[in-house]
């Protein structure tokens, strides 16, 4: 007979996801088919054996590429749908997820059949999965900076449905100095700000981005390791870092899971969540990541339960919500003795 506990799902917030990066294979050829547009790929096998990344440019390439079968206001309906449907099975019981509109006006897209998919999708998720949602708008920092300060302008004009930006993309090359102007533009139309810093880039881009673009949070911030002085400083402000574990091996941060530095962030009372970035290139979603954690680290229930509230605690859900979200995790905690 097994040993193994049956756990219940544990319930969190997931603040580091890519909506485009939920795209997964088999929607990717039916979007296409929808839309007349031929792929480069004769089926899904031949798509999956693309999924093989040395870094980071060598996914972003992939991902860039996939995205042109989203053309209309209903492929990013029923791509922000899918993730949904998929995300609450995995526990999420709140969501901020980051869009690339940029990606999508250079495609020729107009940014409100982008913003409008997604965004009436996360207007009822919460009746229609038990998950409530932000919208974030990330910028392409491998693009100029006025280019998406001139997006940001038109979202702000058209009052778009967003709780704050972010800053992704080839990140080695395009420290956060670039995009002071848009962060400054951000907060003063009352944006809450994250960006990804420390993934592949240097530990001072981190510093980069809370010391000029005054980010209320850390997408990913691994190579902080890097700079003690900066671990430091991360626990007492109590900054978090939103972890992508999958998405660390994928792409080659780290050479295996069990090289990852999770259980020497949370001991070192950094805040740190666990969270998906791409689940549909990564290999799993945030259930998925945590599964594999617990089982490489023989994490605790009370880790576990501490990687969701941080999660809870570096979001900007309302605090009714907060403290909803807060309680589920203490049920779940308790009914794990
Ligand atoms: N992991 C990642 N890093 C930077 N930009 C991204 N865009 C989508 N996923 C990303
Ligand atoms: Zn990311």
């Amino acid at each position: 007979m097994s040993t193994a506990p049956t756990e219940a799902l544990l319930p969190c917030a997931e603040l580091h996801l890519h909506i485009e990066g939920t795209l997964e294979p088999e929607l990717i050829f039916e979007l296409a088919a929808r839309n007349g547009i031929s792929l480069p790929y004769a089926d899904l096998q031949e798509l999956r054996s693309r999924y093989e990344f040395t870094d980071l440019q060598t996914f972003l390439d992939l991902y860039y590429a996939n995205m042109e079968v989203l053309r209309t206001e209903a492929d990013f309906a029923d791509m922000t749908r899918a993730y949904l449907r998929r995300a609450a099975a995995a526990g999420v019981r709140h969501v901020e997820m980051m869009v690339d509109p940029q990606a999508h006006l250079l495609r020729g897209v107009p940014l409100t059949d982008c913003i409008n998919g997604v965004a009436s999708v996360l207007a009822t998720s919460l009746e229609e999965f038990g998950i409530s949602t932000e919208l974030i708008a990330a910028f392409l920092r491998d693009r100029p900076a006025a280019e998406a300060e001139e997006v940001l302008a038109q979202l702000i004009a058209s009052n778009a449905p967003i709780v704050g930006i972010g800053l992704d993309s080839a990140e080695t090359g395009n420290p956060p100095e670039g995009f002071v102007d848009l962060y400054r533009m951000a907060r003063d139309a009352g944006l809450k700000c994250v960006a990804h810093a420390g993934e592949e880039g240097p530990s001072h881009y981190i510093e980069q981005a809370l010391d000029l673009l005054l980010v209320d949070r850390i997408d990913h911030g691994l190579r902080c390791l890097d700079d003690p002085g900066l671990v430091d400083r991360l626990v007492r402000d109590r900054i978090p870092l939103t972890i992508c574990p999958l998405s660390n091996v994928r792409l080659r941060s780290v050479d295996t899971l069990a090289d990852h530095p999770l259980p020497q962030m949370l001991a070192a009372g950094l805040n740190v969540s666990v969270n998906s970035d791409d689940p549909a290139y990564f290999g799993g979603y945030v259930d998925d990541n945590f599964a594999l954690l617990r089982d490489t680290f023989n994490l605790t229930a009370d880790q576990l339960a501490e990687l969701a509230v941080n999660s809870v605690e570096a979001s900007f859900a309302r605090p009714a919500r907060r403290a909803e979200l807060l309680e589920m995790i203490s049920i779940w905690r308790a009914a794990q003795d």
